[in-house]
């Protein structure tokens, strides 16, 4: 089974990366999937998955950190004119770009659930020769957004698992869920997609990443360091005023985002776990004579318990309506983004790991990672799963990176993505050895 397996993943190699060339050059931002979302329903649809389409799969109150309407609008008619399938984007018009494939084999079986996640980076790509995608023609055509984080690839996995699955689908049994989410970065995606019980009915829940700093040929079958998160936009307002003739009728935004900014870093630490803080951007005034009567702030905190990070925002929240107290302006908070922390079950892992030794491809096979990493919204998913008694995990494919994730050189060697196909693919034809047959 390993071998025919193997067989049928590296026939697929060609077009998978053709595959994943096309994701990469038309990279599309959180909640403006739109050309790669209608693009994945279309494929599926072929294959003869099942597919519940956007609104069917988020919950629209609970999508956080959604780009304004008329970028919404604006994008959408860029995915057209990069090639997006029209008759699709009815479903994921005005950010609703999540898609759930479901292929029942009428066998008797547990609900198998993947995740990937289909959004670029808020970020410029390098067009110079140096770097490959340019060298070779499939660098991002859309400015400000760009693959720099692997999930070009990820979304290529689970249209190579779709395929591979339904080639094999006499030999499954149980249900398989192939989910594909918008905005995890900033993670704002998932929660979504959890509220509108995507995963309500998931025995078995895997989420998978590439790269990470994890070597080529090396498999992390239950990634458990993530932190949760709380990603928030600050507004302070204030009054304008002459800075030379009338300094005392302003109210001076500004520093109060600067005094935030400042109280914000000096938050204690908690014994109950690491945290983190972060003021990434600050943009406040609009000229030199003139006191500031605006100042924006994008603030995100983190934990490495859900505790921790709590505690982080609460105090947050009290050093910004703090200083813009003393400073006498206005301000309000848009909730951004959020992610829990979360650990694999055991059971789970252990069982990924026994299937990435039989497919004899991985130098090392690592269940745990450890050491602090980022913040992942899968953690929502694999929380709901874990909630009503099922099995979860995040699996992490080590690959070669031509430079870090979020970085404007990011590349990854493209054959990382058969080990993880190979890999999920393993995990739903061997169910029955988990725990025997469900
Ligand atoms: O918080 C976010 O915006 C999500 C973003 N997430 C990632 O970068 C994914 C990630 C970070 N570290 C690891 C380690 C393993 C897998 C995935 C990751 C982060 O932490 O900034």
């Amino acid at each position: 089974m390993v071998n025919e397996i193997s067989e049928r993943v590296e026939k697929l190699f060609p077009a998978l990366q053709t595959q994943r060339r096309d994701l990469h050059k038309y990279a599309e931002s959180g909640w403006l999937e739109f050309r790669t979302s209608t693009l994945v329903a279309d494929r599926l649809e072929k294959l003869g998955y099942s597919l519940q389409l956007g609104k069917e799969v988020i919950d629209a109150d609970s999508r956080m950190g959604l780009p304004s309407a008329t970028v919404l609008a604006e994008q959408e008619q860029r995915a057209l004119e990069q090639g997006a399938i029209a008759r699709w984007m009815p479903h994921f018009s005005g950010g609703f770009t999540g898609i759930v494939a479901t292929l029942e084999t009428g066998r008797p079986g547990p609900v198998m659930g993947f995740r990937v996640d289909m959004d670029a980076l808020d970020l410029n790509e390098v067009l110079e020769d140096e770097h490959r995608p340019f060298r070779e023609g499939f660098a991002s055509a859309n400015n400000g957004m760009m693959h720099a984080c692997g999930h070009d690839g990820h979304t290529t996995i689970g249209l190579g698992l779709a395929e591979v699955l339904m080639q094999v689908r006499d030999q499954l049994c149980g249900t398989i869920k192939l989910i594909f989410q918008p905005a995890e970065e900033g993670t704002r995606g998932a929660k979504s997609m959890v509220e509108a019980g995507v995963v309500d009915d998931v025995d078995y829940f895997t989420a998978v990443h590439i790269g990470t700093g994890v070597p080529a040929n090396h498999i992390v079958c239950g990634n458990d360091t993530f932190m949760a998160t709380t990603k928030l936009d600050v507004r302070f307002t204030g009054v304008a005023s002459h800075a030379g003739g009338k300094p005392e009728d302003g109210r001076n935004a500004l520093l109060a985002a600067a005094q935030a900014t400042l109280g914000l870093h000096a938050i204690p630490r908690h014994s109950g776990g690491d945290s983190r803080i972060n003021v990434g951007v600050l943009q406040a005034g609009t000229g030199r004579n003139v006191v500031p009567s605006s100042a924006t702030m994008k603030v995100e905190t983190r934990g490495t318990t859900n505790e921790v990070n709590e505690f982080i925002y609460q105090q947050a929240l009290k050093v910004i309506s703090g200083a813009a107290e003393m400073h006498q302006v206005k301000f309000d908070i848009k909730l951004m983004g959020a992610a829990q922390s979360s650990t694999p079950t055991p059971a789970w892992v252990n069982y990924i790991h026994r299937q990435a030794e039989k497919l004899g491809e991985f130098e090392q096979i690592i269940d745990r990672q450890e050491g602090a990493a980022g913040s992942e919204d899968a953690t929502y998913m694999m929380e709901r799963v874990k909630s009503r008694g099922g099995e979860a995990s995040y699996v992490i494919f080590g690959t070669d990176l031509s430079a870090g994730h979020h970085n404007e050189l990011f590349d990854f060697d493209e054959k990382v993505m058969m080990q993880g196909i190979k890999t999920l693919a393993a995990l739903a034809l061997n169910i029955a050895e988990f725990k025997g047959v469900n």
